[in-house]
């Protein structure tokens, strides 16, 4: 029924526009940050994972969309090509007419039909078996066929099913297109089909009469009758053009041309491709998205809710374009085909009555698979204009590849860039802030303030429930990911509930914290001459960003690591380099000098802690060779440490979410800390939810020099650990949960205390002097101050810096006294902080010699006498105390 009233005069429609101001209010990270929001936008059926938190919409607003929700009430014409799928009892109507009967007839008729092509039974002109078919046709008759044959060419069952076979394309009237199409088949062997629903479109027909010119050239005109056949819904015209009736393949105008590729147009060239059998499949899926459109509530609906983001980006938020990321190659040709079914839908500008729109229809749609898009259009989508976007992952490769040696297999790489990249675009923000590091310039004028891009993401997970690509993971499980994400969100809001609580009543018990009672009791920050605290020494020697560094009291010597994949060994008062330490795996994290110097430990993305002995003598290749593999971790190593006084004993720290107590000597696990336990960092149903995209991709990405971090809502493992040198059976770690806790090595079972505060993930941790404390830093860009004992947190450290972005802080270290803390930011800034007043006395950053790039690493030599930094510059850097004396001591 046409309709003379433009939608946007209508109640809903104004509604909305009035909503747009609320929604600009809101930064995504905010709506981000909304649990309950990101779990009603998480929408899963059939194995189809569609997550919509990522848009600028409130729940509100989809719920307003939904008022607008309609079919097709505008234009009087059956849409009714879900026919074409249909199981073969189903009823719809066309006129009072039931057209499934029909639909399956031709159906039929081409799985006859391709069978005898396929089987042999049905011979061309000179008596051979027909093994190639071109498809000619265009628009509607071309890219919804060329889409699904993309997709069908990879797949394992089809390649089987399709052996020996070709099919051939031919849209373009560009002679170039005929020429490909043709070039190496031979005319007694190849079926063309010519497919068009009207038989009048130009270039089709004109293809059309080419081909036809090179069959009867080269075996006759009688030859046509065998070696061409078409798809229409114009019979006549197809007699007329000298094809067999017989051998024409009918749909029907209730078909729009763009959607009909579940018609003879597309099913026709895959049966004779790939068998009927293969396409049925296809039929079958589209056919069930179809009951689920039906079906389903419109809030729970796929179609009708990408469909109204759709609106709603181009028609109220003003974005023109969507982009269409599918991260297969498989569905290379999907934007393509998108492009018309959109497009050549939605895009016009006056109503059914030619008055001009007031507003926006249809949206620009564009797409390249991942990752070659990020490698072309994506920096205008991270770093300048708004473009939603539309991420299509799949959970397992059609064509898997396992690389030896390689830390992940190449699907795997692919999906932690599918996972990352919306997150990316997410926290635009921060990564402005990020890319301006990156290059070292300061804000510059119309960089974007507010980040900043939107998307959905759907994962195609069927073949994840069918069968698991790590079957030997037990935590594969059977529940589906909504239900995982949804379980994941309820324990989440609840532990948050108890969380506040804790903290009110902590609170209440602490009435103060360090720096008011010193300040109130008339103590005043530590001053620095320029002298005090100088650099005297660079290190230079690494070719990659250091990571991570640590001190021996033998010797003052230094162990660094770094992204070039070695260990270097360093004598701090000469820079001498006693050893270059190449690693198994380059994918290093962190790395320990044993306490008497003998041996250095390294861990990483291998999942392994590395020891080496540095007095083994050189192996045949001039390497140093590796003493103990200590292996057992499930996730990468992030930190280690010697426990004090002993060579024999060493505490990891792990993506896998435990910490673990070495016996250096035998290789042997003493205490597994964490993990499967209770009281362990959030033993989170999470990573029981994402068993394959676990949180090897976090680092994957850090190490890997990318400067986005993947969502941290799916990563949980813990970062750092700090012993107690006062009682070295205790030790701290620092967790992507937010929290650190404490542990006692002689009860694995359960972390003794748990402590809040922190809003980001714990980067660094280090025990106090006194070992009654022990000091934090945060993604969150604080540093604290938490009393072992009681648990409280007795100090926050964050000073405001120059713009709006909060670096964060990646790690500490403390004076002897512990007077002053030392603190690496990802800015580049190192502060001193005075503990006891919570004062900034000194940025080593903005001192001479300063390094270039993000503080990774930094640690007191064990006198107390200098300080080391490392840094993404490649550089370590040796800082000595001039008034040593005065700041060391309170
Ligand atoms: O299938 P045909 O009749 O040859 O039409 C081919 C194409 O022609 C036009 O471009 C129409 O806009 C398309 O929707 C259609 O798919």
């Amino acid at each position: 029924m046409a309709s003379s009233t433009l939608i946007c005069n209508t109640e809903p429609w104004k509604d909305l526009k009035a909503h747009v101001d609320d929604i600009k209010k809101t930064h995504l990270r905010d709506l981000m940050n909304d649990a309950d929001r990101c779990k009603s936008m998480i929408v899963e059926f059939d194995g189809l994972v569609l997550d919509y938190s990522r848009q600028r919409a409130f729940q509100d607003t989809i719920d307003k969309l939904l008022t607008l929700a309609e079919i097709n009430s505008t234009e009087d014409r059956s849409v009714l090509h879900v026919a074409l799928r249909a199981p073969r009892d189903k009823v719809i109507s066309s006129d009072g007419k039931n057209v499934v009967p029909e639909v399956w007839k031709v159906l039929d008729k081409i799985n006859e039909f391709s069978e005898r092509v396929r089987s042999g039974s049905w011979v061309g002109a000179t008596g051979k078996a027909l093994k190639d078919v071109v498809a000619v046709g265009i628009g509607g008759s071309f890219l919804g066929p060329l889409f699904v044959h993309t997709a069908l060419q990879t797949d394992p069952e089809a390649i089987a099913f399709a052996k020996g076979r070709q099919l051939r394309f031919l849209a373009n009237v560009d002679p170039i297109d005929v020429a490909r199409s043709i070039t190496g088949l031979n005319p007694e062997t190849t079926l063309v089909v010519v497919v068009s629903k009207t038989f009048t479109t130009a270039e089709t027909m004109l293809n059309a009469r080419t081909l036809r010119e090179w069959i009867s050239a080269a075996l006759g005109p009688q030859a046509v009758a065998k070696h061409m056949v078409a798809v229409s819904t114009n019979l006549t015209l197809v007699e007329k053009f000298g094809i067999d009736p017989n051998n024409a393949f009918a749909f029907w105008d209730w078909v729009g041309g763009r959607y009909s590729v579940c018609s003879a147009v597309g099913v026709l060239p895959l049966s004779l491709q790939y068998g009927f059998s293969v396409v049925e499949k296809f039929l079958k899926g589209a056919s069930s998205i179809d009951q689920h459109f039906y079906s389903a509530d419109f809030e729970k609906n796929i179609p009708v809710l990408l469909g109204l983001l759709s609106v709603w980006n181009v028609s109220f938020l003003g974005y023109p374009a969507r982009a269409i990321l599918p991260y297969s190659q498989a569905l290379e040709k999907f934007a393509p085909h998108i492009q018309q079914v959109s497009m050549e839908s939605n895009g016009k500008g006056v109503s059914i009555d030619g008055v001009p729109l007031p507003f926006e229809a249809g949206e620009i749609d564009f797409g390249e698979p991942g990752t070659n898009g990020q490698h072309s259009f994506y920096q205008l989508i991270h770093q300048g204009r708004v473009i939603p976007c539309d991420f299509i992952g799949v959970a397992k490769s059609q064509q898997p590849v396992y690389l030896k040696g390689e830390m992940v297999s190449n699907h795997d790489e692919l999906m932690s860039n599918f996972f990352a990249q919306p997150d990316a675009l997410a926290y635009g923000k921060s990564l402005a802030s990020q890319v301006r590091k990156q290059l070292n310039v300061s804000r510059t004028k119309g960089e974007p303030v507010e980040g900043f891009n939107y998307s959905t993401t759907t994962l195609m997970t069927k073949y994840l429930e069918a069968k698991s690509p790590i079957p030997s993971d037990p935590t594969t499980v059977k529940m589906s990911v909504a239900e995982l994400k949804e379980r994941h969100l309820t324990a989440t809001t609840t532990v948050n509930g108890l969380r506040d609580r804790l903290r009110q009543k902590r609170l209440l018990l602490l009435d103060t914290d360090v720096s008011a009672y010193a300040k109130n009791a008339g103590r005043s920050a530590v001053s620095f001459g320029q002298t005090d605290l100088v650099c005297c020494r660079t290190l230079q020697g690494h070719t990659g960003k250091v990571y991570s560094l640590d001190w021996t009291p033998e010797k003052n010597r230094i162990v660094s690591a770094s992204q070039d994949g070695r260990l270097i060994v360093w004598n701090a008062l000469t820079s001498q380099k006693t050893h270059a330490i190449k690693l198994p795996c380059a994918w290093v994290m962190t790395c320990a000098f044993s306490p008497s110097g003998q041996s250095v430990a390294s861990g990483g993305l291998d999942s392994l802690c590395t020891i080496f002995n540095l007095n083994s003598p050189i192996d045949r290749d001039g390497n140093l060779p590796v003493s103990r593999l200590l292996s057992g971790h499930k996730g990468y190593v992030t930190s280690c440490q010697y426990v004090p006084d002993e060579d024999t004993h060493l505490i990891t720290s792990s993506g896998d979410q435990t910490c673990v107590l070495w016996d250096v000597t035998t290789g042997q696990r003493i205490s597994v800390f964490g993990g499967e336990f209770p009281s362990g960092h959030t033993a989170d149903v999470l990573r029981v939810a994402y068993p394959i995209y676990s949180s090897r991709y976090l680092i994957h990405f850090i190490v890997s020099n990318h400067w986005w971090r993947s969502s941290p809502a799916l990563f949980w493992g813990i970062l750092c650990v700090s012993i107690n040198r006062s009682n070295s059976k205790m030790f701290v770690s620092g967790s992507c949960d937010t929290t650190a806790r404490l542990w006692d090595t002689r009860i694995a079972s359960r972390a003794v205390r748990t402590y809040h505060g922190h809003n980001g993930d714990v980067n660094t941790v280090k025990f106090f002097p006194d070992g009654q404390r022990f000091g934090t830093g945060s993604d969150d860009g604080t540093c604290r101050l938490f009393d072992m004992r009681t648990g409280h947190e007795l100090q926050v450290y964050y000073q405001q810096h120059g713009d709006n972005d909060v670096p964060t802080v990646t790690s500490i270290a403390f004076s002897i006294s512990g007077r002053l803390m030392f603190v690496g930011y990802s800015n580049g800034d190192c502060y001193v902080w005075d503990t006891l007043v919570a004062e900034v006395v000194l940025n080593l950053g903005s001192l001479q010699n300063s390094h270039e790039g993000r503080i990774t690493c930094l640690g007191m030599s064990t006198d107390g006498s200098a300080l080391c930094t490392g840094s993404w510059d490649k550089n370590l850097k040796i800082w000595a105390f001039g008034g040593y004396r005065n700041v060391v001591s309170p």
